[in-house]
């Protein structure tokens, strides 16, 4: 099912003003400079905020319609969530917090496994380490069999080693899952690794010009939306070769 985005978000000094879409099975990276609306975004598809106007839909659900004044609160949406501060709960322990969040217990044991922790499984968030505790929120965020992903830097806060692990990790998640994912990153060459598709927001606005002053090369429409994608012959795409 396809995530369309077309939406309108004023705060005190700052509008957020963007359309895209995210397929099944892709993963569209969303990059800008601080400020730039990105946490807004995803805080808005999550449900966490409410936009001022425009559609928010997956598939045939719609989550916001202003004209309809229709709203889907955040629970009700069945996405799953990634953020750089985890959201597991301090008192259980890992199976624990994976298991609380899970539709069905029996996938517990094969999330840890595929996440490698599974020999962590008795022990609480306070007594791993940062890289573990993320594992973990991903394990949470699977459980929920969700519709879709959203990640917010889940990765910034995590060793070298540990960081391109969990990337190799998502690009598989991404095949297997076929369910929409976006992610919120700073790192451009992140982007380019996992991203199907390249959404660059400055001052609350798809802004293709901001990657292009990266030296990242001219974005390409995205199906007629407002969000933008490198070329598939951009300087960077030969660079990583993984478009
Ligand atoms: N609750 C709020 N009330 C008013 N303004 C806000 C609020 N939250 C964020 N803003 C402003 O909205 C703008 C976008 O913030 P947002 O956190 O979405 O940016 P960002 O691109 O995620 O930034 P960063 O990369 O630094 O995390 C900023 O100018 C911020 O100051």
């Amino acid at each position: 099912m396809t995530l369309r985005v077309d939406i309108t978000k004023k705060l005190a000094n700052f509008t957020l003003d963007i359309a895209f879409e995210c397929a099944p099975g892709t993963l569209t990276a969303v990059v800008g400079p601080s400020g730039a609306g990105k946490s807004t975004l995803i805080r808005t598809i999550a449900g966490l905020e409410r936009p001022d106007s425009g559609r928010i839909t997956l598939g045939d659900a719609t989550w916001n319609d202003s004209g309809q004044g229709l709203f889907v609160p955040p629970q009700k949406r069945g996405l799953g969530m990634v953020f750089q501060d985890y959201t597991l709960f301090p008192h259980l322990t890992v199976a624990g917090n994976v298991a609380f969040a899970a539709r069905d217990r029996a996938c517990v044991p094969d999330l840890l496994e595929r996440f490698g922790i599974t020999h962590l499984a008795s022990r609480r968030p306070s007594s791993i380490s940062g890289g573990e505790r993320q594992r973990a929120a991903f394990c949470q965020a699977l459980a929920r069999c969700p519709v879709m992903l959203l990640l917010d830097e889940p990765f910034s806060a995590l060793d070298v080693a540990t960081r391109n692990a969990l990337r190799v990790e998502l690009l598989r998640l991404k095949d297997d899952l076929g369910i929409p994912m976006v992610h919120v990153t700073h790192d451009l060459e992140e982007a380019y690794q996992l991203a199907d598709d390249i959404l660059a927001v400055e001052a609350g606005h798809a802004s293709p010009e901001w990657l292009e002053r990266q030296g990242m090369g001219r974005p390409r429409s995205n199906g007629g939306a407002r969000s933008v994608a490198p070329a598939d012959d951009g300087p960077a795409l030969r660079a990583t070769g993984t478009f």
